[in-house]
């Protein structure tokens, strides 16, 4: 089955005049399969994944997610539809400093409302051990590692079992010990689970690893 489905994507900006910055971007992409996007600085990769992650609606051709046309939808329908299919991973993990690393995890399953919240709190706990953080659910976003955030942002990620995990630089800001326990999580997800995870990168190391690389230049795909 597809996971994603890229479709003669074309994207301007209008500063000053007007500037293509995607060109004709198509390609498809597999449930289960572990995706890097790489190009040089300035290539368009987080432009795209923007678009991917159907945050930004402005362009030009078709995206489906998971089956559906995601191209067309309102904000309300992206909105909802985000929260129950794609988890986001960034280079900054964006925690809530003051609270528990259990709340934060917790915070976009009790947005979707579908389970109660003792069931919530418990897939929280799950996944933290998951992450091999068991025992640090009470303690507060602000005292934890920059690599101990970037596994709970990926929890938190994954609360709501997202069909796709999208990261921009997910491990950017992370040492090489903490570089690797984040990518064999991915590769975990992709491979035991079937979720697809697609994390626009400059590492070369972790792009060269992953199952797949797409590579942009100039805003076309000269490599997939
Ligand atoms: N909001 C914007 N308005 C105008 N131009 C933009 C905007 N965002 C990005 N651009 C331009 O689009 C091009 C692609 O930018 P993008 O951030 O997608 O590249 P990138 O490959 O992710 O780069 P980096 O690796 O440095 O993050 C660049 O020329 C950039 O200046």
């Amino acid at each position: 089955m597809k996971a994603l489905s890229v479709n003669k994507i074309n994207k301007y900006f209008y500063v000053a005049q007007k500037f293509q910055v995607l060109k004709e971007v198509n390609f498809d992409i597999n449930q289960g399969e572990f995706v890097s996007i790489i190009g040089k600085s300035g290539s368009g990769k987080s432009t795209l994944l923007y678009l991917l992650s159907t945050m930004d609606t402005d362009y030009e051709g078709a995206i489906s997610i998971n089956g559906t046309t995601v191209t067309g939808k309102s904000q309300n329908e992206l909105a909802a539809f985000r929260n129950a299919h794609i988890g986001f991973v960034f280079q900054f993990h964006y925690l809530l400093p003051e609270f528990s690393l259990v709340e934060n995890i917790m915070l976009p399953a009790l947005k979707l409302k579908l389970k109660s919240k003792e069931e919530i709190e418990h897939r929280a706990v799950e996944l933290l051990g998951m992450l091999d953080m068991k025992g640090t659910e009470l303690k507060k976003a602000a005292a934890i590692s920059g690599g101990q955030a970037q596994r709970v942002a990926i929890a938190r990620a994954l609360i709501n079992d997202p069909a796709v995990i999208m990261g921009d630089e997910p491990t950017g800001n992370l040492d090489s010990r903490n570089t690797a326990i984040v990518f064999d999580i991915f590769k975990e997800l992709a491979h035991n689970k079937g979720q697809t995870i697609i994390a626009v990168t400059h590492d070369d190391e972790f792009a060269q690893k992953s199952d797949r690389i797409i590579e942009l230049k100039d805003g076309k795909i000269i490599n997939e």
